[in-house]
């Protein structure tokens, strides 16, 4: 895989604050990765590093063969960004406001107009801008982000402010993208909708980055127990079935549902025996840890190192 952003061993002091501490990590062309971490962890700081905003303070920053923060920086043109607080010209209307960012960018105006219609703003596109909501904004401020068909898209905190189904067009628009070889890296807090649709998740924590890989990579670090949920005939509301292994950690939900908490060693015996005859098991849930509990474990792991 050709390798669109390299990040070695970065750091960034803002005087006093240390935003980011010796970070490094390469993004891929056509991978959707997602950058996560607390309120500070210096996320931002490594999206305005890659975009050449600021200099890093030490290590080395090359996006598309080139230092980002260099006068010539030629990538420039072929690098898309939504900020976290996207803020347009009230008096312009949205397709004034993408043939701005066109020319700006020395794009065609009228192939950048159409991305209006790709984010849902085609009926919108003649009214200004100060009549929109904030989902329309954040909607037209991913269309200027798209303006040129980056090679490489960063997204602060793009899905802010946008209803669900909104936010499925989103993951739409810029999984196609991924699709057709942009490398997108987009910073969030929702961690759920990450789930499913970020090939790979980076985890920062006052500004290290404490863990990097694919979500089924995570889970085979973390190691934490795969929760079962089994829906148990006949069993008195307070009992447990009698298959269970002792000491085997597990609790009822809401009076009929059995939950265990199946570590990656046990997770097939007890299903086994959970699937085994006579164990009256009627339907059965397996829930493997989520980005959540994944990204609160890396975080606790990371407190416990000085
Ligand atoms: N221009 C600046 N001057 C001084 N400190 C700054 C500056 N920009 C960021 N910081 C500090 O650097 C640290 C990292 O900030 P950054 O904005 O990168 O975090 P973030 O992970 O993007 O947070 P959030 O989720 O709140 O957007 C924070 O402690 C922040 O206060």
């Amino acid at each position: 895989m050709m390798k669109t952003v390299r990040i070695s061993d970065v750091t960034k002091d803002y005087g006093r604050v240390k935003a980011v501490r010796g970070a490094s990590f390469e993004l891929g062309q056509g991978e959707l990765v997602a950058l996560i971490g607390h309120n500070g962890a210096g996320k931002t700081t490594l999206m305005k590093l890659m975009l050449g905003l600021i200099r890093s303070t030490a290590g080395s920053i090359e996006v598309l063969g080139d230092n980002p923060a260099a006068g010539q920086f030629a990538g420039r043109r072929q690098l898309g960004y939504l900020p976290e607080n996207v803020s347009f010209d009230a008096a312009l209307t949205g397709r004034e406001t993408l043939a701005f960012y066109a020319r700006l960018k020395r794009e065609p105006v009228a192939s950048a107009l159409k991305l209006l219609d790709a984010v849902g703003l085609g009926d919108a596109s003649r009214r200004r801008v100060g009549t929109y909501s904030k989902g329309m904004r954040q909607r037209l401020g991913l269309a200027q982000a798209l303006i040129g068909h980056p090679r490489v898209l960063l997204l602060d905190e793009p899905t802010t402010g946008l209803d669900p189904e909104l936010r499925q067009t989103f993951y739409e628009v810029i999984q196609r993208l991924a699709t057709e070889g942009t490398t997108v890296l987009l910073s969030s807090h929702a961690l759920t909708e990450l789930e499913e649709r970020a090939g790979r998740v980076i985890i920062m924590n006052r500004g290290v980055k404490v863990a990097d890989g694919s979500i089924e990579k995570l889970r085979n670090i973390a190691r934490l127990p795969t929760k079962i949920r089994l829906k148990v005939a006949g069993l008195a509301p307070a009992a447990l079935p009698s298959w269970l292994p002792g000491g085997a950690a597990c609790r009822r939900l809401n009076g009929h549902i059995v939950e265990i908490d199946a570590g990656p060693e046990h997770k097939i015996s007890l299903l086994h025996r959970a699937t085994a005859a006579g164990s009256s098991v009627e339907d059965l849930d397996v829930i493997p840890p989520t980005l959540d509990e994944l990204y609160a474990h890396f975080l606790r792991e990371a407190e416990k190192t000085p």
